[in-house]
């Protein structure tokens, strides 16, 4: 839902507490007016998310400055082509690529997986026909950890490995860089265009792509404003991320709105994400026109993934 002082489109999320991270007592007058909501409360998670990672940034940065973080991407072993996974085993298999996530929890569901190995998962997943895998870093909310992504890629997992993370902060880019990662998350709802493109930008740079996340087609049509948005991925998450509700329909209604219609003429590949369970939510999703699908909870949750990459696209019949 829009708020009055929002436009269509634009960040839907406050980045940082109105008044502050430390609200400063101010002596005898300090007290809270009758039932006056406190606005220094973030509105939901995806605002306590994003208050949070800057304070989780501060602590990185005291520990790994960003120079020295930058020259140890430039010793990184070089990124592998994401978007080439995708398309190579979408035209193998005449179904959408798959991005398969490494999540062991989320603030949704809580813990997903307990017996969760990410290294395990990760091979499972492969083994089992994934284009690409997305791994979590995210350690609060989510329970994951760039130790995660920096085990998969060191364990020689061959697909590209997209940072899940909520990024804020170039610092993070290249953290992601740094620990393996071949392409980056950036969130609409988070970001406006002035720090997606420098953070597309960022990720260029360094031989990522970018997964451009979506969740309305207001926010569609401002991120298709983007010079060389046609280079990277653009999703949309069927899960909004303020309230937790899934929809898989919202894929296919964006999908067929003169904004979709115009993804469909500029040949931009889209990933379907979230609320992904069953080869005919594959099929749907398929059919409204995206080239492939992130899943996590429904595959990270059984004993076998890789035969759960296998049921869900079909690869046995
Ligand atoms: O577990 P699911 O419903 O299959 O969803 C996977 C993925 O789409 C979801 O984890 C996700 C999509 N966008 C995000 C942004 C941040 C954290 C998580 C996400």
């Amino acid at each position: 839902m829009l708020r009055a002082f929002q436009k269509a489109g634009e960040v839907s999320i406050r980045r940082r507490p109105p008044r502050g991270f430390e609200t400063q007592p101010c002596g005898p007058f300090n007290y809270k007016v009758g039932n006056m909501p406190d606005d220094n409360q973030p509105r939901n998670i995806l605002e306590e998310i994003v208050w949070y990672k800057a304070k989780e940034i501060t602590v990185w940065r005291d520990k790994v400055p960003l120079a020295a973080l930058q020259s140890l991407a430039k010793k990184a072993a070089p990124p592998v082509d994401f978007k080439a996974a995708i398309t190579a085993r979408a035209a193998a298999t005449g179904k959408p690529g798959l991005i398969a996530e490494v999540k062991k929890a989320s603030p949704s569901k809580g813990v997903i997986q307990p017996n969760f190995d990410p290294v395990k998962i990760a091979q499972a997943y492969e083994a089992g026909g994934a284009a690409c895998l997305s791994v979590l870093t995210d350690e609060k909310f989510f329970q994951g950890s760039f130790e995660n992504l920096q085990l998969i890629k060191a364990a020689g997992v061959k697909c590209p490995l997209l940072c899940k993370e909520f990024i804020v902060e170039a610092y993070q880019v290249f953290k992601a860089r740094v620990s393996g990662a071949d392409a980056i998350l950036l969130i609409a709802a988070v970001l406006p265009n002035q720090d997606l493109a420098y953070f597309m930008k960022v990720a260029r740079a360094l031989g990522m792509v970018a997964l451009i996340e979506v969740h309305t087609e207001g926010e569609l049509a401002r991120v298709l404003q983007l010079e060389g948005v046609e280079d990277h991925l653009l999703g949309i998450n069927n899960r909004d991320l303020g309230t937790f509700k899934v929809d898989l329909a919202l894929t296919r209604r964006i999908m067929d709105s003169p904004t979709g219609q115009e993804v469909r003429r500029r040949g931009i590949l889209m990933v379907g994400e979230s609320g992904i369970f069953t080869p005919d939510d594959v099929a749907f999703v398929q059919a409204a026109g995206v080239g492939a699908i992130l899943v996590g909870e429904s595959l990270v949750k059984q004993g076998d993934p890789a035969a759960g990459v296998r049921q869900l696209l079909s690869l046995d019949a």
